[in-house]
C-alpha cells in the first residue's frame, strides 16, 4: 500500500475496477467549504477505516476551484481540475461561490457540463428524530435526478439594453411576429429530445434497480409546451422504448390494473410543478423518484431538504457516463465561514455516495448508521438543534468526531 495511491480505472463495459488505496481528488470550496470538507474527510476516512480495518484507504489529491483556484493560478477553474477528475473517474466538491446579477458565471455548473455530468441524483430521506415540518416524515423518501446541462441553465442570455438583446428581440419580432418587451434581458431555454431521454434512462434504470414504485416526470409543459411539454413526452417515449417489460404509464394502471400496481414495474406518472410542490408536501409517499429539467430540479431540491432537516441534510451527485462528482445540494453559507458551525452532514452524505458509486457498499453503510446514532443522540449542529428540543449543539468540527466514534 503505497501513499501515493492508485487510479480508477473504467473497463470497457462500464465498470469500475478500484483500488485498495483510490486517488480521490477534491475541491474544499468556498465560503463555509473548509470547514465541512475538514469534517467530510475526517469522517469518510474513519468509515473506510472502520469498515475495512486499514485494508482500503483513500488518497485524496487537493484540486482548484473557485476563489482559492482564482488567487492562486488566476483561473476560476483551471483545466487541469477538469483533466484530474476525468482522468481519477470519481471526485467530491465543496461549494463554489457565483455572484447574482453579474460576474463570472458558475464554476459549479462549468464542471456539469464541460464534463458532461448529466444527471443531478438528490436523495431525500428522512433520519429519525428529526423534527419536520411535515406531519409523518418517516413517508419522505424521494430521489430527484435533476438534468444538468441545458435548461436555461445554458447560458445563453442577454443583458438588458445591449446590442445583442436588442437584435434578438428585433429577429424574433422580425421572423415571428413574437412581443418583447422592450430593452428585455433575454435567456433562451433549450430542452432536447437526446438529454432528456438519457437523464430519465438514468432515473427509470435507478428505480428499476432499487425496487421503487415510481419514476414523476415534472414538467411545467401546460405553459413551456416544446420545452417542458416535450420533456413529459419524451419521458413517457424512453420508458416505452427502452423499458416496455418494466415499466407502465399512470393511465394504464388505471384503464388495465384498478390502480394496483402489477409487482415488478415501475409506474410512470407526470405531474405539473406548481401542484407537485403541495404533493409532495401533503403526501410524500406517493413519490419516489423525480425526474425533472435543471431549474425545476433546483427548486425542488431544496424544498425536499426541508422536510428532512434543511439544506445541512441534502446530499447529491453529479453523475455522467465516465466520470461523477459528488456535492451537497447547499452553497457556501457565506455568513457562517471559517465559523466551524455549519452542518457538514450534507457533504458527508454526498461523500457516501461516493463510497456507493465506488462500490465500497460496506463503508457506505457505516456511515449512514453513525450518522443516524449521531442525530438519535441529539449531537448536532446549530440548524439541527434549533429545531430539536433538548438537543446539543455541536461545531461543524464535533459533529464528524462524533460521527467517527459511534462508528465503533
Ligand atoms: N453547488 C454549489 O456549489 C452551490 C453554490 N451555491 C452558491 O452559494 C452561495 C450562497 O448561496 P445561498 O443561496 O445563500 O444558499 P446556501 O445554500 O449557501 O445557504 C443558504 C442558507 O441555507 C442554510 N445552509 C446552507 N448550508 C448549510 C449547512 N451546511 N448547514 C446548515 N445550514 C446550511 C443556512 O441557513 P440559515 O441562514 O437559516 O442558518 C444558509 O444561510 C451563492 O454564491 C450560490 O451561487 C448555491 C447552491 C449550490
Ligand atoms: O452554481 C451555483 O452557484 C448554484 C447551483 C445550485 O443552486 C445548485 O446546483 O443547486
Ligand atoms: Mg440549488
Amino acid at each position: 500500500m503505497t501513499m501515493q495511491g492508485t487510479k480508477i480505472t473504467v473497463s470497457d463495459d462500464g465498470t469500475l475496477n478500484v483500488p485498495n488505496d483510490p486517488i480521490i481528488p477534491f475541491i474544499e470550496g468556498d465560503g463555509t467549504g473548509p470547514d465541512i470538507w475538514a469534517a467530510t474527510q475526517l469522517a469518510l476516512d474513519a468509515a473506510v477505516k472502520y469498515a475495512y480495518k486499514g485494508e482500503k484507504h483513500i488518497v485524496w489529491k487537493e484540486i482548484l476551484a473557485g476563489e482559492k483556484a482564482f488567487n492562486q493560478t488566476g483561473e476560476w477553474l483551471p483545466q487541469e481540475t477538469l483533466d484530474a477528475i476525468q482522468e481519477h473517474v470519481a471526485a467530491i466538491k465543496g461549494p463554489l461561490t457565483t455572484p447574482v446579477g453579474g460576474g463570472i458565471r458558475s464554476v459549479n455548473v462549468a464542471i456539469r457540463q464541460l464534463l458532461d455530468l448529466y444527471a443531478c441524483v438528490r436523495p431525500t430521506r428522512y433520519i429519525p428524530p428529526m423534527p419536520s415540518p411535515v406531519r409523518e416524515p418517516e413517508k419522505v423518501d424521494m430521489v430527484i435526478f435533476r438534468e444538468n446541462t441545458e435548461d436555461l441553465y445554458a447560458g445563453i442570455e442577454f443583458e438588458s439594453g445591449t446590442e445583442e438583446a436588442d437584435k434578438l428581440a428585433a429577429f424574433l419580432t422580425r421572423e415571428f411576429g413574437s412581443k418583447v418587451p422592450e430593452k428585455a434581458g433575454i435567456g433562451i431555454k433549450p430542452i432536447s429530445a437526446q438529454n432528456t431521454k438519457r437523464l430519465v434512462a438514468m432515473a427509470i434504470e435507478y428505480a428499476i434497480a432499487n425496487d421503487r414504485a415510481s419514476v414523476t416526470l415534472m414538467h411545467k409543459g401546460n405553459i413551456m409546451k416544446f420545452t417542458e411539454g416535450a420533456f413529459a413526452k419524451w419521458g413517457y417515449e424512453v420508458a416505452k422504448e427502452r423499458f416496455a417489460d418494466q415499466t407502465i404509464t399512470e393511465q394504464e394502471l388505471w384503464d388495465d390494473f384498478d390502480g394496483k400496481r402489477p409487482e415488478g414495474k415501475v409506474v410512470i406518472k407526470d405531474r405539473i410543478a406548481d401542484m407537485l410542490f403541495q404533493q409532495v408536501l401533503l403526501r410524500p409517499d406517493e413519490f419516489d423518484v423525480i425526474a425533472t429539467p435543471n431549474l425545476n430540479g433546483d427548486y425542488i431540491s431544496d424544498a425536499l431538504a426541508a422536510q428532512v432537516g434543511g439544506l445541512g441534510m441534502a446530499p447529491g451527485a453529479n453523475i455522467g457516463d465516465g466520470c461523477a462528482v459528488f456535492e451537497a445540494t447547499h452553497g457556501t453559507a457565506p455568513k457562517y465561514a471559517n465559523l466551524d458551525k455549519v452542518n457538514p452532514g450534507s457533504l458527508i452524505l454526498s461523500g457516501a455516495m461516493m463510497l456507493t458509486y465506488l462500490g465500497w457498499e460496506e463503508a457506505a453503510e457505516a456511515l449512514h448508521k453513525a450518522l443516524a446514532k449521531t442525530i438519535s443522540q441529539k449531537r448536532v449542529t446549530y440548524d439541527l438543534a434549533r429545531q430539536m428540543p433538548g438537543a446539543t449543539e455541536v461545531k461543524c468540527s464535533e459533529f464528524a468526531k462524533a460521527l467517527a466514534e459511534n462508528l465503533s
